[in-house]
């Protein structure tokens, strides 16, 4: 029995930073009702609370309060400090709702009456919510706290729970609704055996089928790539149509983008045999639904920027809004340049990767000689990011310098020895050593500190001008700084570069990168109401402070001079549109007709939308939500999207049912396989266990070696010659596969940046395969024969896009993933799953991507390795990446050595078996058959 006080505040520094400013009160004599004191004092009727949840934001947690009027907040709290208090919320509610259970106890005879009537027809499936609403039927108090949706029979008095009539087990024991709901699916599957049996031309699977019929208060599906996700939509709508479950009206169904809102609109109309116009549920994107509510609300549409219906738009107004701030902030100029000159890209310790392979090739532009090599603006190639911050800071101050000009010194005993110092002034004939040092002295590389003193000696002794920088100045943000106050010293002139000499020198994919870093951020600024203090207490925490410092004050002044420009013009953009209608919605300005809401492409789902979907959930008592996603196909972190939103489900909308779509419909056995094993090798993806409709195909995953002429390889060439080799090889087996006069085969040529599209706007035309070319991003949702990936090569811009992973991003945020390439590695997978019979990947043949030989690794011998003409390759058994190659040995000899030497040093003796295997095209013709 509660009979203190209990008080909650926000967390000691919160309170101390002055960032929050709340109580709540829990008053042990007042039991129907918590006291707050916010910005005034006010009760919160326990009857009247809905939803007690807990959300995570990028420096607190916050306790989520919702009334069907209303959602409070309480922010500034730690996790534990969070959950502690929703959960004595819901103690403090139950044992209210306990009382009156206990003085009402007269109206529990027809509280049984209901449940027994609703159970014992096994008419429908039974949520809690289901109960619950046949319960709120009941007059009376009792009535109202059983059929609350916080009611938690685990927290009624043992005393009570032994009075409570048998069919009450319905509520307080899961086991038993549990077992009722598992019969009433098995009685379900047969009654409704042969509505499934044709279901918008399918025959559904047993999967599709239960996830039709199961309907609890939160159910999650979880799919595979091809897996069907829009024929169980289609499903689930008819389903609840046809057991008159609810009125059409009540339902809502949400896709991601308009396309597929206008197909699965379709589909949801053929098979419930109406028109499209006259189709009574609401099929909607989230813009489309955010713009009706605050249509009916407000009496107008919102006004959207102009530019936010284009595609290109939103990175237009931000590149003019930079522009506005470079011709009238010194400040912000300053800034932005050397975010793009200096600080390009993060300056992160080898510790921070997970081998130093990995390191090397983050760093390096290119390899030579197993040493890493950086470019730099000034054209030299350097050793270390951090000497890259420093020949880029030299160039953009039009300082001139040599990188490791070899000169002689004297050991102590006498004798000359050749150094390289990393960079010498000839205008004031100065060296200068950047030494891999920390603050305290040490060095990640071996016997470094030894060489350090020696190197400082031989200078003092012959008498050179020199100074050494060191890492623990890059760590602490002096490395500039110091630079600067040695050449002035010693008289250099530093002339900085006019801004648009700098800005023609740098690639416009360093623009653009940064470009679509704003963009994001901005999102995450205006959603969370973040302030420059909490961007600048997070970029304390990533690696490169220095960067991450800078970036945080540019995209500050970008985000304050955006919310600005829209102020002044009284316009709003999409997020700002949704965040609008969720407060009509939690305001209770718009009263929400849906009782049941779908949610298509779940996995891809960001903070404002989910509001929506809680903020109508919980303001129409007893609906349901049931979401569809694959969390291996999340691939819009850069539009907001944020995957824990989906991988913790239950903790955003409460305990759920989970389903899932493992069976797949469109990659062959072995590409969905190898596929899935590729992307669980992040353990924080869901597991699952990927079956195909079709049988695996032998050797359907390709790799082709694109030689490197030119400095590039050429992917235009070889696609093309690619696609001219599976036309005519299909022409010769069109029996096989060719349906009717004129069917073609279809093919995708897919790629991560659009500046490898090979046909520009013109595809070419072929007898037996129907071409399509797009980004893999844009691939999703798309199926095709044949796909053929290009550039599946290791670089900034490769698979994986070594840009993409930038920590910055982690400023804003609220849960970073920490797996490396995350995203990108569920990207390839999307581009992977697009094809049924076969896939190509074509590589730069020196630099191959480190997912073809994770596919190797996993697929074994069904990965081959051919040239474009078909032509097997041997691959290397040491690297799986390699192909061996004759090569020349000592003495005329011979032997077979790997041509990614001198990463990889495997050679054979040209008395083994390594022969070039004959042009296969055996299991293509399966393939074609299948
Ligand atoms: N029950 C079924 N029987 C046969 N084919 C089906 C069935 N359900 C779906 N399909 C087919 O499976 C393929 C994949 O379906 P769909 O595109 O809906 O999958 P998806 O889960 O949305 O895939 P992705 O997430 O990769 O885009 C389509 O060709 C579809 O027509």
């Amino acid at each position: 029995m509660l009979t203190r006080n209990r008080t909650f505040r926000p967390s000691f520094w919160a309170r101390l930073f002055r960032l929050q400013s709340w109580k709540l009160v829990m008053n042990g004599s007042v039991r129907d009702r918590l006291s707050c004191f916010s910005d005034g004092a006010f009760d919160l009727a326990c009857l009247e609370i809905n939803a007690v949840s807990t959300a995570k934001g990028l420096l607190w947690h916050t306790v989520e309060i919702r009334t069907t009027e209303e959602t409070h907040r309480f922010s500034g709290l730690g996790a534990t400090g969070a959950a502690e208090i929703a959960s004595e919320i819901l103690t403090f509610i139950n044992r209210y709702l306990s009382t009156l259970i206990e003085q009402n106890t007269g109206q529990l005879a027809t509280v049984d009456e209901r449940i027994r009537e609703i159970t014992e027809r096994s008419r429908q499936y039974l949520a809690h919510a289901d109960i619950a609403q046949a319960i709120s039927q009941v007059p009376g108090e009792a009535s109202k706290a059983l059929s609350h949706p916080l009611f938690e029979p685990a927290l009624l008095p043992g005393s009570l729970q032994k009075h409570l009539p048998k069919s009450f087990e319905f509520l307080t024991d899961p086991g038993v609704r549990r077992e009722y709901n598992e019969s009433f699916v098995v009685t379900e599957l047969e009654r409704f055996s042969s509505f499934f049996d044709d279901l918008g031309g399918f025959c559904l699977s047993q999967e599709q089928r239960e996830a039709c019929i199961r309907l609890e208060d939160n159910n999650l599906l979880v799919a595979s790539a091809g897996s069907g996700k829009s024929a169980t939509m289609v499903g689930k709508v008819s389903y609840a149509l046809e057991k008159d479950l609810y009125e059409p009206e009540q339902i809502l169904v949400l896709a991601f983008n308009r396309s597929a809102a206008v197909e699965l609109k379709e589909r949801i109309a053929r098979q419930l045999q109406v028109d499209e116009e006259d189709l009574r549920c609401q099929v909607t994107t989230f813009h489309a639904l955010g713009r009706g509510i605050i249509e009916k609300t407000e009496g107008k549409p919102p006004q959207l920027a102009n530019w936010v219906e284009h595609p290109a738009g939103e990175a237009r107004f931000i590149d003019q809004l930079i522009k506005e701030l470079m011709a009238n902030d010194a400040d912000f100029e300053r800034l932005w340049i050397d975010l793009l000159t200096i600080f390009q890209k993060a300056d992160l310790p080898v510790e921070s990767f997970d081998s130093e392979d990995d390191y090397r090739r983050y760093i390096a532009d290119r390899i030579d000689k197993s040493s890493a090599t950086v470019g730099t603006l000034a054209g030299v190639f350097v050793k270390s990011l951090q000497e890259k911050r420093i020949a880029d800071w030299l160039w953009v101050n039009s300082i001139q310098f040599d990188y490791e000009r070899q000169i002689s010194v004297s050991d102590a005993d006498g004798t000359i020895r050749h150094v390289h110092p990393d960079f010498y002034y000839p205008q004031s004939e100065t060296f200068h050593e950047h030494f891999a040092i920390n603050a305290d002295g040490s060095s990640p590389f071996a016997n470094y500190a030894s060489h350090t003193r020696e190197k400082r000696l031989a200078y003092g002794r012959d008498g050179l001008d020199f100074f050494e920088t060191t890492s623990a100045q890059a760590a602490d943000d002096t490395l500039i700084a110091h630079l600067e106050k040695e050449l002035v010293k010693r008289e250099i002139p530093l002339e900085r570069r006019s801004t648009d000499d700098i800005l023609e020198a740098l690639e416009p994919v360093v623009i653009k990168h940064y470009h679509k870093l704003i963009a994001v951020c901005i999102k995450h600024i205006r959603a969370s109401d973040l302030t420059l203090d909490m961007l600048l207490e997070r970029a304390k925490s990533l690696h490169d402070r220095a960067r991450a410092t800078r970036f945080a004050e540019t995209v500050w002044k970008i985000s304050q001079a955006y919310s600005q420009k829209l102020d002044e013009e009284g316009r709003i953009d999409f997020d700002s549109m949704i965040g609008d209608a969720v407060h009509l919605v939690e305001g209770g300005r718009y009263k929400s007709p849906y009782s049941l809401i779908l949610v298509d492409e779940f996995q891809d789902i960001s903070d404002p939308r989910a509001n929506l979907i809680k903020a109508l959930k919980h303001q129409r008592p007893f609906s349901k939500v049931f979401a569809v996603g694959d969390d291996w196909q999340s691939i819009y972190r850069f539009a907001g999207s944020d995957i824990t939103i989906f991988t913790q489900f239950e903790a955003n909308f409460g305990p759920c049912w989970q389903g899932r779509l493992e069976q797949t419909y469109r990659c062959n056995q072995l590409i969905a396989e190898t596929a899935a094993k590729f992307v669980q090798r992040n353990p924080e993806q869901i597991r699952k266990t990927v079956r195909s409709t079709r049988p695996a195909i032998a050797r359907s995953i390709r790799v082709v070696p694109v030689k490197v002429e030119w400095k590039k390889p050429s992917f235009d060439h070889a696609c093309r010659a690619l696609l001219a080799r599976l036309d005519a090889f299909l022409e010769g087996i069109s029996e096989q596969w060719r349906k009717e006069p004129g069917h073609q085969l279809k093919v995708l040529v897919l790629w991560r940046y659009n500046h490898l599209d090979p046909f520009k706007g013109h595809k070419p035309d072929y007898a037996n395969i129907e071409i399509n070319g797009m980004s893999f991003h844009r691939a999703k949702g798309l199926e095709a024969d044949y796909t053929i990936l290009l550039d599946v090569s290791e670089g900034d811009y490769g698979v994986p896009s070594r840009i993409e992973d930038d920590e910055l991003l982690n400023l804003v945020i609220p849960r970073p993933e920490t797996y490396s390439y995350a995203e990108e590695r569920r990207l390839f997978y999307v581009a992977l799953t697009r094809a049924s019979r076969g896939t190509f990947l074509l590589a730069n043949d020196r630099k191959p991507s480190r997912y073809i030989r994770e596919l190797c690794e996993i697929a074994g011998e069904n990965v081959r390795f051919e040239t474009v003409d078909g032509e097997e390759l041997d691959q290397c058994p040491s690297c799986l990446v390699g192909q061996m190659v004759e090569r020349q040995g000592p003495n005329e000899s011979t032997f077979f050595g790997c041509n990614q030497y001198p990463n990889c040093r495997n050679t054979r003796q040209t008395t083994g078996n390594a022969v070039r295997r004959s042009p296969g095209n055996s299991s293509w013709s399966k393939a074609a058959r299948a």
